[in-house]
Parts: structure tokens; sequence; C-alpha cells
């Protein structure tokens, strides 16, 4: 009887559970659920609706007894950097607050004067964002110390999820490492800055590496689903989970394109040095140690955003196709402006933006959707002319995958712009890589290297190439 795993990949607008088993030396999906994500509003905070979220993930495995598969094992992945803190009952202290939530503001900065930037960066490799975990919780320490007192459990949104189902608590290693309180070099939490910033080292759970087993299923959800399956840790960090799938990474730069758009290499050891810290990129720990030397971009949250300010009334796919229609507009944002991370209004903060620099100012959807995309593909541009500077070569294909590599015009912009080969897919990358995961704990796939030919021999991978026609044209 052949295994049957099931990857729950939530990201920042989406979540889905995704059923993988090997057949013939490919591997077969099938999409059993899918559901939205938001941010919401309670008390006085951005927040994610966990609860929502565990609902719909119970809902997705009950399918499971649809399609007539008991999946042997299951693991879940979600953006990073967000939390639960659990007290001495194991119930919530804190709803689960959002990395766009303000409440960060100006305290990576209080943080910096304390510990020192070069020596942060040093000893964690990781990126300077204003919504790290480290940030969040010297917030918390601040503003509701009463709060971090009572905490007896840190868990991230995937191990508070993995809890729910199984009881088990662990932080896992992909996902730690966005906190900014891994130490690069020991793999472990960096007891010196937890301490120096007066947080409690107590409540920080046990570091728990891709591919180890979590535990299984608690009994009463036994009944309830009406079978068990092992919770199989995969990189729980999703973008970790992704960039496992990218079938080629050699001389290959991936952009992980989603909510954000997280654009890099994968690397066999941290790279700190000034150069890094300077154009801000990260090394966030991957599978096996390896890590994601990478940054975040604004990413395709930008044309979220403006969908929503239509009030929904186009599809993605028609924003991109009005985006044609204005090939004579060019005013372009940079994206990266950190006015764009959860503006009231994101089409008037463009038109803003635009005014502000003297730009022709967009108003027709077509426009806003252009100056998105165009902006875009220019910041990548950017990080990719880093990225050489940095490794001091030229890398020959960017792979651009998740969801945002549906955006054709997208895709194009990319080869235009960087002049390289761009590979397109998968589109469920994550989902691919926590399968992946799962597949090599159990057996089923000998390692990555085979599991990424697996993955090429698999899925649909669509391929530009740069074209000095017009901007739009698709190679
Ligand atoms: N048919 C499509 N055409 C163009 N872009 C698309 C299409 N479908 C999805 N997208 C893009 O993919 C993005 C969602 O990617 P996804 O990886 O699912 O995000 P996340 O994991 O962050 O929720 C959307 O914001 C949208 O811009
Ligand atoms: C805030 C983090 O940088 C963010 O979670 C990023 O690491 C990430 O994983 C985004 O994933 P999406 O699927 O939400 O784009
Ligand atoms: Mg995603």
């Amino acid at each position: 009887m052949k295994n049957h795993c099931l990857a729950v990949d939530i990201g920042a607008s989406s979540g889905r559970l995704i059923l993988g088993d090997l057949h013939e030396g490919t591997l077969h999906l099938e999409e059993i659920h899918r559901f939205e994500n938001q941010i919401i509003e309670k008390k006085g905070h951005y927040c994610w609706d966990v609860e929502a979220l565990f609902a719909e993930i119970k809902a997705g495995i009950k399918k499971c007894n649809d399609f007539g598969v008991q999946p042997v094992s299951i693991g879940i992945d979600t953006w990073a950097v967000d939390f639960v803190l659990l007290d001495e009952h194991d119930q919530p202290l804190t709803e689960a607050i959002s990395y766009r939530d303000p409440r960060t503001d100006g305290i990576m900065e209080e943080v910096v004067d304390l510990l020192m930037e070069e020596r942060l960066y040093l000893e964690t490799g990781i990126q300077f964002q204003k919504f790290n975990t480290i940030y969040q919780l010297y917030a918390l320490k601040k503003q509701n110390p009463e709060v971090l007192e009572k905490a007896k459990s840190f868990l991230m949104i995937p191990d508070y999820l993995h809890y729910l189902l199984t009881g088990e608590k662990a932080n896992e290693y992909t996902n730690a490492t966005s906190t900014q309180l891994i130490n690069a070099f020991t793999k472990k939490w960096d007891k010196e800055i937890i301490d120096t910033l007066g947080l409690n080292f107590e409540m920080f759970q046990e570091i728990k590496m891709p591919k180890e087993t979590l535990g299984s299923l608690r009994s009463k959800l036994v009944e309830e689903f009406g079978f068990d399956m092992d919770v199989i840790l995969p990189a729980t960090h999703d973008t970790g989970s992704a960039v496992l799938a990218v079938p080629e990474l050699e001389d290959t730069i991936y952009i992980s394109s989603g909510t954000w758009s997280l654009i890099g290499v994968e690397n066999h050891f941290p790279i700190c040095v000034t150069k890094a810290l300077d154009y801000n990129f990260t090394n966030e720990g991957g599978m096996d140690y390896q890590f994601r030397f990478l940054k975040n971009i604004m990413g395709l949250w930008m044309i979220q955003e403006v969908r929503r300010n239509y009030n929904n009334q186009y599809t993605f796919a028609e924003l991109v196709e009005l985006s044609q229609d204005v090939s004579l507009f060019n005013s372009t944002v940079n994206v990266d402006d950190q006015r764009f991370l959860k503006p009231d209004n994101m089409i008037e903060e463009i038109q803003q933006y635009c005014q502000e620099t003297n730009q022709q100012i967009p108003e027709q959807p077509g426009e806003i959707a252009k100056c998105v995309f165009e902006s875009l593909a220019n910041s990548y541009q950017k990080a990719v002319s880093e990225l050489e500077d940095i490794f001091e070569k030229v890398f020959n294909t960017v792979n651009v995958i998740g969801g945002g590599c549906q955006n054709e015009l997208l895709n194009q912009l990319i080869a235009n712009v960087t002049q390289k080969e761009v590979y397109a897919g998968p589109v469920e990358a994550t989902a691919i890589g926590n399968l992946v995961v799962q597949l090599i704990a159990l057996g089923e796939i000998k390692d990555i290297e085979k599991a990424r030919h697996i993955i090429k021999q698999s899925f649909e991978v669509k391929k530009y190439v740069y074209s000095n026609g017009n901007p739009f044209c698709i190679g």
C-alpha cells in the first residue's frame, strides 16, 4: 500500500492542503482543500485568525476520507516570524499578532542600540526587518510586560498548529532562525542575546529539525478524523519548504513569489560579511543546516492590496491583462519603501509616491498594476546585481516559484531586466518541498538531491528569455 503524505501550506494570502504520493518515479499531487487567509483586526492589533486556520486544517484532513485516502503523515508550514505564547496551563496569552502590526515601530532601533547591529548580524546572520520576532518580543516586554512574565511556552505559528494536532511542543529550526534569536553557528537559541534583552529564555522550546517526527495526533482528533497520522516536521518556514522544491539550484537565483518575494540562493554556510549586512541579506536556516541567503522584497502583497482596493472586482489574471494595455505608462515606485508594508489604501499610496517623485500618476487599474509589476522587476534586478557582487560571479538563471510564477508578464519582465533565462515553476513549490521532506523521512526518497530529480520530472516549468522588443512581449 503506497504512502500518502499531507502537506499543509499556509501563506499570508491563502492556505492549501495537498496530498502527495510517489507514483512510478514521479510525485503526484492532489489538492484537497484551499482557503483564504488574511489579517484581521482584533483588540487594536493586526492579527491572524489561528483558530479559524486550525478549523480549516481539520476540515481539510476530514476531506481525505472523501478521497479514500488515509495519509500516514502530515506537516504544516506557514509564514515566518510570528508566534503564540502559552501560559502554565498551555492557554494562549496573546492573539497571534501579525508582522504587519505597528507595535514594532521604532523597536528595532532600540534593540540595535542595545546589541549593536554588527554583533547581532555576525551572530545570527538575519536581515534587519522591523517585524522580526526579536523586535516583536521586545515590544511585548515594553508594552505588556505582564504577558511576557506569564509566558511558559513560545511557539511559532506552525509549531502552535502542530501542538494543537499532537500536544507536543517544539520550535522547528528553519522557522526559528527567522526570529533573529538563533545563533547561526551553534544553531541554538542565543542565550546571551535573549538575556541581554531581558526575555525569558526558559519559554523557548527544544529545537527540532525537518524530517524529525514530532508525534502522532491527539486521541480526540483520531476519533474526529477516523485515522491517525504522524506529524513529520517539514521546513515549517514556508520559504524553507519552497526552496527545497527548486528543481535546479546550480548557478540559479530563486524568487519565492507569493505575498512576499524572497530572492536569493542556497548556500552551505552563513555569509555575515559587511557587504551582506549593508545590502541587508539574510541567512535563514534550511534543512540539513543549509542556508537561504536571500532578501525580502515587498512582493505581490502590493497587487493583493490593489485588488482589495478595487473590491476584488478583478482577478489577478485580469489585472495582468489590463497592465498589458498601457505599455506607454512607465512610472515606478521603490517597492521596498516601508510605506507599502501596510498602507490604508495601496492605490493611493502608489499614486502619492508617483506625485512626490514627479512621475505620471497612475489612474487606471492597468496603470496601477503595471507600476507594481515593473517596480517589482526593478527591485529583483537590484537584488540580482547585489548577489552577483557578493558572490563575485554571474548567475545564469532565475527560477520563480510559488503562486507568482503564474504571472507571465512579470516573468517576462524579470527576463528583460535581468537579461537571464527565467524558469517559472513549480507553482505549489512550498507544498512540494513540504511533501518531499516527509517522503525522505519515511524512506520513500533517498535524499534532497533525489527529491529534486523527481520534482524536475514531475512538474512543468516554463522558460522565458530576454526579449529586446516590447517589454510585454512574452518570450
Ligand atoms: N492566474 C494568476 N495570474 C497571475 N498571478 C497570479 C495568478 N494566480 C495567483 N497569482 C499571484 O500569486 C499570488 C499568491 O501566491 P501564493 O504563493 O499563493 O501566495 P502566499 O503563499 O503568500 O499566500 C497572488 O498574490 C497573485 O499575485
Ligand atoms: C515575514 C516573513 O519575512 C515572511 O513570512 C516570509 O519569510 C515568508 O515566508 C512569506 O511567505 P508568503 O507565502 O506569505 O509570501
Ligand atoms: Mg506562500
